[in-house]
């Protein structure tokens, strides 16, 4: 995990055309005719999609734009009704979501997913890779399997370390704040050591102290080589950091491109626009 190569992944997508579909210099997961519907409603058609390995890329559109239903499906938490995705060369269509995360792709949620009855550790160990535990080993290799909880533990306290939850480490998560929450399904997503990560509005109920820690956190990963796609409606988080984005309306990708160029692009006014027009808009839209 090391983005010392000169340019970095996220820097060569300097240049790129940004147009819907675009190909990026060195993609790690490529999204092919993906669809899914929900009876007659199309939730997603995303026809073509890159995204670049070691960047960091925000995925924007309107409330059901379709955003969450495709981090679903690329995940394996649901299943497409057609389309093909790979992921670092090899396909990943279809992948149950354990064997997705096996591959290094690993996401989080809109709301978090962290057993609020267990404590801060015991949360990290749940995500560790495998949850290979005694029912499934035989007794042989008890000691082996001890081993390996040493270093799940071990690999948990430098995360809890890195993102300054330490001192809550035997805490139970119920009693974390939303924003401590959130760091701490960060800090699980990486126990896997992943290769990319997806956060399904990571700063969605953060004070503006841990947003600015959060948002550092992942440029400092993006940093060490880590790929991440994040979904988020705050238009400054989306250009602080991210390298590029890509917008989605009605199940379709409509635009995709550096920061700075999205605000202009007249199709993701007409998607912004076209939902305010249609329907009261939401809070986060009406702020912008
Ligand atoms: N399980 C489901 N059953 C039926 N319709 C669904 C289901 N999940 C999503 N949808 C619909 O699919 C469309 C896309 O929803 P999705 O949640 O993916 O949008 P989104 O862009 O993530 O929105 P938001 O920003 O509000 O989270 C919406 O019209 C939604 O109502």
């Amino acid at each position: 995990m090391t983005a010392d190569r000169g340019v970095s992944d996220a820097g060569r997508l300097s240049g790129i055309v940004p147009e819907p579909g675009v190909r990026k210099p060195d993609p790690l997961l490529v999204l092919d005719q993906v669809t899914r519907t929900f009876g007659g409603l199309v939730a997603v058609r995303v026809e073509h999609l890159e995204m670049q390995r070691g960047a960091i890329t925000a995925l924007i559109g309107p409330n059901g734009a379709g955003k969450t239903t495709l981090f679903n499906v690329i995940s394996g938490f649901d299943r497409a009704d057609g389309g093909s995705w790979s992921f670092d060369g090899q396909p990943l269509t279809g992948s149950p979501a354990h064997r997705v995360a096996r591959r290094g792709l690993v996401r989080t949620f809109q709301l978090t997913r962290t057993p609020a009855r267990l404590t801060v550790m015991e949360n990290m160990l749940l995500a560790a890779p495998g949850q290979r535990g005694e029912r499934t080993l035989p007794a042989l290799l008890r000691p082996l399997w001890r081993g390996q909880e040493r270093d799940f533990e071990r690999r948990a306290d430098e995360l809890l370390d890195r993102f300054r939850l330490a001192p809550l480490r035997d805490d139970h998560a119920g009693t974390l704040s939303g924003g401590q929450r959130k760091l701490l399904e960060l800090a699980r997503a990486l126990m896997a050591r992943p290769v990319m990560i997806m956060l399904d509005e990571p700063m969605a109920g953060v004070n503006p102290a841990l947003t600015q820690s959060l948002l550092g956190h992942i440029t400092q990963l993006r940093d060490e080589g880590l790929t991440v796609c994040f979904v988020e409606h705050d238009m400054d988080v989306v250009m602080g950091i991210s390298d590029w984005v890509a917008v989605m309306a009605d199940g379709r990708l409509v635009a995709e491109g550096p920061p700075h160029t999205i605000g202009k692009n007249a199709a993701v006014v007409d998607a912004y626009l076209g939902k305010r027009h249609d329907e009261p808009g939401t809070a986060t839209e009406e702020e912008e």
